[in-house]
């Protein structure tokens, strides 16, 4: 018997050499993404978010994952849409890392749960609550889901330069916008504990509700990328306000943070460590 199998031959992606070859879900090789990737979850956002670089070429696009690379203030760039939550983010993790990518700038929208958050306001994660499932695959429920202390000081630094209103601080990332989020569900489904649950993290200081961020956070933690997030307020869970506003803020705040953070390498690499605590006020 024979068995016609050109078909499969020509989807088989190589496992031999994971570094330079095309990966699976991403279809990027080696030299297709810049060191530093913005990653917003909308593939519609990749376009929203080249808009303020200085040129740029879209590389790839399969499934959710639309990848762009080009230059934003003379530095290089990429962009790859992550999907909505945790287990497609930390594909994009794993497939940028393998390529290359050594800066992972998560670019989302968020509900915020304080009063001192608006509609439109950026906020910038300095950690995230592991509330998926996605990061526990890699390590313990205890293990903290941290943002890179120098991208938090970019990112803030980037939006204090552009004049936008921020908020540094705890993110809770969820693997359910409606349940996980303490929102109704079809018909009024309240899950068990939806009230308790988002008064508690408000308590706890938690600032907003994404899905990716932890698992974005958590993954480069393990493999020592450097990683950091900043999303724009879309719902107002204290007012029930909802509006898509303020897409291009987070886009040029997360661009310019990428700068900012290869300019501190480059005087590292110059002038020492010194110079890199210097720039950021340490
Ligand atoms: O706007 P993005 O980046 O997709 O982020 C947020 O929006 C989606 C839910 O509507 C989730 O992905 C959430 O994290
Ligand atoms: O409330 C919101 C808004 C955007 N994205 C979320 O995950 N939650």
């Amino acid at each position: 018997m024979t068995t016609d199998n050109s078909d499969d031959a020509s989807t088989v992606h190589g496992s031999e050499d994971p570094q330079t070859d095309e990966q699976y879900h991403l279809e990027v090789t080696e030299g297709d993404v810049a060191e530093g990737v913005l990653l917003p979850g909308n593939p519609e956002r990749v376009a929203k978010i080249t808009d303020c670089w200085d040129d740029h070429d879209v590389v790839a696009d399969h499934r959710e994952y639309r990848t762009a690379t080009g230059t934003y203030d003379e530095t290089p760039i990429s962009v790859t849409s992550t999907g909505i939550g945790a287990p497609s983010s930390a594909i994009a993790v794993e497939e940028l890392a393998r390529v290359g990518a050594d800066t992972l700038i998560r670019v989302g929208s968020c509900g915020a749960i304080q009063e001192e958050t608006d509609v439109g306001d950026l906020i910038i994660t300095s950690g995230a609550v592991r509330q998926e499932g996605t990061s526990k695959e890699y390590v313990r429920e205890e293990y903290p889901a941290v943002a890179d202390h120098a991208v938090v000081a970019a990112l803030a630094a980037a939006a204090d330069e552009l004049g936008y209103d921020y908020h540094v601080g705890l993110t809770a990332s969820t693997d359910s916008f409606y349940a996980g989020q303490s929102r109704e569900g079809f018909q009024g489904f309240l899950a068990r504990d939806a009230d308790d649950k988002i008064e508690e993290l408000r308590e706890a200081g938690v600032l907003n509700f994404e899905m990716e961020a932890s698992a974005i956070l958590t993954l480069a933690q393990i493999y020592g990328l450097r990683a950091g997030a900043v999303c724009t307020v879309y719902a107002d869970r204290t007012t029930g306000e909802f509006q898509v506003t303020g897409e291009s803020k987070a886009a040029k705040t997360a661009s310019k943070a990428v700068s900012l953070l290869a300019e501190m390498d480059d005087r590292v690499d110059e002038a020492g460590a010194d110079a890199w605590h210097a720039m950021l006020g340490l």
